[in-house]
């Protein structure tokens, strides 16, 4: 029987062990096209952790239904996105390939050595391909540092299932460690903080401030996930930063997918409903996104623009995600710091060669 485990790189002799930080977004397709939207779809939605209805429920629905009908028309939102908000082609996937070079000078500030490499739980580049690069890079230590500042089963988990999967092929684990959340960190509301006050310098202030968090099924926060309670306590950290009573801001969730009931309030909905009460304008801003992509570029400030419009809302002000923030990369350099404590990050002294 063949082994399951890789043959180890050859690493040039005298090459110093490294450590390494692996920053994971959630994934994109390769191009704003409907093959590559129904490949990146079949991957995204045949995770567990992300549907969790039995298989053979599940499976007809996804594979005769969903990837038949969906990818076409995902893939024209795709295309409204791609290039889009200063980005090349996939905004989420530009903008993690920039945090990730970004945080490795900002590491390396204080003199530390560490290899910083982007990766896409779903799509590419992928968790275990990213790790292999890593490894032949000669990292011996590892920090996976998810790019979900609210911890979730149906993300961050993810992420972990990810590597633990690919740690299963290796003969030679090299250390691990894992950051689960960052939702009340303060250099991450900072930021928040932040973006919002520049926004209100450059366009005035609306009546309301949108919190728009991506949903996920309630039925998941009553078993225990933490997602909801941590989208709140991020809400509540920057509305008391910012100086926002409760009336000032309204937190949401956004996104649902099928028909199960998801966390509420529902965002298109509420800016409808308000839109009609005579809510005339909001600012909008997507706190656990901390890329752009389709989901605030496509979602909020299109789809969600025109509803509140329609509705008799006059101004919609969208402000953009954390993406190259120059706060929000301190705040991921700390984050990475805080996590990297005890591991050596300078490169070590070559070892004498074994006599
Ligand atoms: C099917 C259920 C889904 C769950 C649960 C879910 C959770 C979840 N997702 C994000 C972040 C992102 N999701 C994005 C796209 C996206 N999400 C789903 C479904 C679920 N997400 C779908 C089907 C899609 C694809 C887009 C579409 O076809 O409409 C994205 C954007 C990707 C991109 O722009 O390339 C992000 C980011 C979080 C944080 C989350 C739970 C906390
Ligand atoms: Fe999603
Ligand atoms: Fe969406």
């Amino acid at each position: 029987m063949l082994s399951r485990f890789a043959p180890e790189p050859q690493l040039p002799s005298g090459q110093p062990e490294r450590t390494g930080v692996l920053l994971c977004n959630l994934g994109t397709p390769d191009a704003a096209t409907a093959p590559a939207v129904r490949r990146y779809l079949a991957q995204f939605l045949s995770d567990d952790r992300v549907v969790e209805i039995p298989k053979l429920l599940w499976w007809p629905i996804l594979h005769g239904i969903i990837l038949r009908l969906r990818p076409k028309a995902s893939a024209a939102k795709y295309a409204t996105v791609w290039d889009q908000g200063g980005a090349t082609g996939s905004p989420l996937l530009y903008f993690t390939e920039r945090q990730a070079t970004l945080l490795r000078g900002w590491l390396g500030e204080a003199g530390a050595n560490v290899l910083v490499a982007p990766a896409m739980r779903y799509g590419n580049p992928s968790i275990p391909a990213q790790l292999d690069a890593l490894k032949a890079q000669g990292a011996t230590r590892i920090l996976i540092l998810p790019l979900y500042p609210q911890y979730s089963g149906t993300t961050t988990a993810s992420v972990c299932d990810a590597v633990y999967d690919w740690a299963k092929t290796q003969r030679h684990i090299p250390e691990l460690r894992f950051v689960h959340r960052y939702h009340d960190h303060p250099g991450y509301i900072e930021a928040l903080a932040q973006t919002v006050e520049q926004h209100w310098r450059e366009n005035g202030r609306a009546q309301k401030l949108f919190l728009s968090f991506h949903g996920v099924p309630e039925r998941t926060w009553q078993l225990g996930d933490p997602y909801r309670d941590e989208c709140y306590a991020t809400g509540r950290l920057l509305a008391a930063r910012l100086g926002l009573d409760d009336s000032q801001y309204v937190l949401t969730f956004q996104s649902r997918f099928g028909k199960a009931k998801w966390l509420e309030p529902y965002t298109e909905p509420t800016l409808v409903a308000m839109a009609r009460q005579g809510l005339e304008s909001v600012d909008i801003m997507c706190p656990g996104f901390t890329s752009d992509c389709i989901e605030t570029l496509e979602e909020i400030n299109q789809e969600a623009r025109e509803a509140f419009v329609h509705a008799g809302g006059k101004d919609y002000r969208f402000i953009p995600c954390l993406n190259d923030h120059a706060t929000w990369i301190g705040a991921l350099r700390d984050v990475a710091r805080q996590h990297l404590q005890g591991w050596p990050v300078q490169p070590e002294p070559p070892t004498a060669p074994r006599t």
